[in-house]
């Protein structure tokens, strides 16, 4: 069987040079292309990358993500900064494109897929529910994307549980105290040397609370799901968001 061919844009990076790792270590993947910042994308066409694992910066995604697609070139994308303009944009590039695929996927790790799936279930059962992410301090964007997902499916289920806003007696309060509002659901961010990346979503109830959290450890956590990605975009056209959905977690 033909080995799939891959790239990697943001390969110097954190996360990107653990992915050159990964890709070169797959039996069933070639890795054919690894840029960093400032080197041609034509590369990927003269190296005949089929999927290009983007892990660059929210500044330089866009611009990667629109040749990949005029080139038939599937996406794996970790890189944050997502807004619903954004994802407009990406989807009309590729309703020209109809038989690429773009991975969007703004947590790799099996465990904070979970986190986000288990606050999801669980949100609707309490009143209060706050997002506390935790990140290293070379990190770029605030809050996380993982967080800004978890916040907006947890907004989503209690939504559609018909749940009442949460209880917050607040009427003074220092600019950002009470952390970013996303769909009604408070996102808190720290930023500490010491840390990868880390999550808390605290539920509170009558009497009692909940605490779910997951903790990435190495940039190791993130390489299976970005394989498994790579494996299933290439017959996954559009875009599919989340990581659940290859993971048949949906
Ligand atoms: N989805 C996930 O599971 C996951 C996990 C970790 C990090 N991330 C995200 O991945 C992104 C990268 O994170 P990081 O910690 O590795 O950052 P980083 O700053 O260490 O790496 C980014 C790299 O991209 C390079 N770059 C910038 N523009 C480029 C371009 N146009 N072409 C090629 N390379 C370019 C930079 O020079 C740098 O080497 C961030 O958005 C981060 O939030 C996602
Ligand atoms: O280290 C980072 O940067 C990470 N970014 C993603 C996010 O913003 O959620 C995933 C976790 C690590």
């Amino acid at each position: 069987m033909s080995k799939l061919r891959v790239a990697v844009l943001g390969a110097k990076g954190r996360i990107g040079s653990e992915a050159v790792r990964a890709v070169e270590a797959a039996e069933d993947m070639e890795l054919v292309a690894a840029l960093g910042s400032g080197d041609k994308l034509e590369t990927l066409v003269v190296a005949g990358a089929q999927v290009a694992v983007e892990l660059t910066t929210p500044a330089s995604v866009m611009g990667n993500l629109d040749f990949c697609v005029r080139h038939g070139i599937h996406g794996v994308v970790g890189t944050t900064g997502w807004t619903e303009d954004r994802l407009a944009q990406l989807k009309g590039w590729l309703a020209q494109s109809p038989e690429t695929g773009v991975l969007i996927a703004p947590n790799f790790s099996i465990g904070a897929v979970l986190t986000m799936k288990f606050a999801e279930v669980a949100a609707p059962y309490f009143e209060s529910v706050e997002v506390v992410e935790l990140h290293h301090p070379n990190k770029v964007d605030a809050p996380s994307g993982t967080a800004t997902r978890t916040a907006q499916l947890i907004a989503a289920a209690r939504e559609k549980a018909g749940s009442v806003p949460q209880p917050d007696a607040t009427v003074t309060a220092l600019d950002g105290a009470r952390g970013a509002d996303v769909g009604g659901v408070p996102v808190h961010a720290v930023r500490l040397r010491g840390l990868l990346a880390h999550q808390e979503v605290l539920l509170g109830g009558e009497g009692e609370t909940l605490t779910i959290r997951h903790d990435s450890l190495h940039h190791s956590s993130f390489m299976p799901g970005i394989l498994l990605g790579v494996r299933r975009v290439v017959t996954a056209p559009g875009l599919t968001f989340g990581l659940e959905h290859f993971l048949d977690l949906k």
